[in-house]
């Protein structure tokens, strides 16, 4: 698999862009406005710029990766040429099966077409193509770049063939996979959403102050980020469709709180937006 075609360059889309491109792939990064496009060439060149500071990788590499990476606003585009095709536009089925039928049609007969979707029922997706062998769930972690885990959803349809490329070119651009049933919410967003929920839970009590709430868990339970800053970081308006997906299959558990929906009918989704359950302005 040498040609990646991305869709969507949203905080997903472009960590998996640049994990490609740095493992020396030819990367084409598809969304919806020049604004959106712009943004994520930003983000990977200070991501670029960051690893490159931590003495990851030299300049050298810096450009290379950058020269693999090509943009565009047209599905079309993005699809024609690619060995693979990685879906990470919003957490929305009927969005995502709008997506696949387009590249179904566009995609040569070989390529894969993988979902990075957190939850959402893979067997569905894969149901509106005609090679519903050909498509699987490929859920990466934010920041792509770094973390370690790519977790792979076999839907009902998916063959063994196309499960075994994922893993190969996961490990190829250094990455460990575990393969799960394509069960709503797999096994980490649905361990993560219990915990992340829960949390949210609390602070709305008044248990503890935002602050501690995280500090609790960061320091307490030695998580790398508190449960509120993560909130912030993966996307509020992704974690209530998540919850509400995960609602339906699991019920009343899952219930996003309040809070959550609060803040995302506010507009305030995190980091991306400047606000969420903390300011970054
Ligand atoms: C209802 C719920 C629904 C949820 C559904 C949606 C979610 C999903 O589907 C799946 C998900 O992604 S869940 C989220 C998974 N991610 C996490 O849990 C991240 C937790 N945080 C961390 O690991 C670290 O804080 C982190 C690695 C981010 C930063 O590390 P530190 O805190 O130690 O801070 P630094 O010292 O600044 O960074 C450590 C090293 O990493 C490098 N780095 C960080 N971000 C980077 C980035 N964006 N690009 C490139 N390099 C980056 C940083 O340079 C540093 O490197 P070293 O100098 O070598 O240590
Ligand atoms: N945020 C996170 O930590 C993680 C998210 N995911 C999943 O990845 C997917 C994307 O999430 P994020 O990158 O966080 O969202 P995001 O909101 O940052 O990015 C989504 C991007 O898709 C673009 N888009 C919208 N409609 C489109 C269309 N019709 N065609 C092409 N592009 C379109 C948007 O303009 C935006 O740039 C979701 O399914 C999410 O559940 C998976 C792992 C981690």
């Amino acid at each position: 698999m040498k040609k990646i075609g991305v869709i969507g360059a949203g905080l997903m889309g472009n960590g998996i862009a640049q994990t490609m491109a740095m493992s020396g792939k030819y990367v084409i990064l598809q969304d919806i406005t020049e604004e959106a496009l712009l943004k994520a060439r930003n983000k990977i060149e200070k991501s670029l710029g960051r690893l490159e500071k931590a003495g990851h990788i030299n300049q050298e590499r810096v450009t290379n990766t950058l020269s693999k990476i090509t943009t565009t606003l047209e599905i079309e585009q993005a699809c024609k040429e690619s060995d693979l095709i990685i879906e990470a536009v919003p957490e929305n089925l009927q969005l995502k099966r709008t997506i696949f039928e387009q590249l179904d049609r566009y995609a040569p007969t070989h390529a894969i077409l993988a979902t990075n979707t957190s939850e959402l029922s893979v067997t569905s997706i894969a149901a509106v193509t005609n090679r519903a062998d050909q498509v699987i769930g490929m859920h990466w972690f934010n920041p792509a770049p770094v973390m370690k885990l790519i977790e792979i959803v076999k839907g009902i349809d998916t063959s063994n063939e196309t499960v075994k490329m994922i893993e190969s070119i996961s490990e190829e651009v250094g990455k460990e996979t575990v393969l799960v049933k394509d069960t709503q919410g797999f096994v980490t967003t649905r361990a993560l959403s219990a915990h992340m929920l829960e949390c949210m839970r609390i602070y709305e009590e008044g248990v503890a102050s935002l602050e501690d709430v995280d500090k609790a868990i960061r320091l307490g339970l030695n998580y790398p980020m508190g449960p509120l800053q993560l909130a912030d970081y993966v996307g509020l308006d992704t974690m209530l469709y998540a919850s509400e997906g995960l609602v339906e299959a699991y019920g009343d558990r899952f219930r996003p709180p309040q809070i959550l929906r609060k803040l995302v009918e506010a507009g305030h989704f995190g980091v991306k937006t400047g606000r969420g359950f903390y300011s970054y302005e």
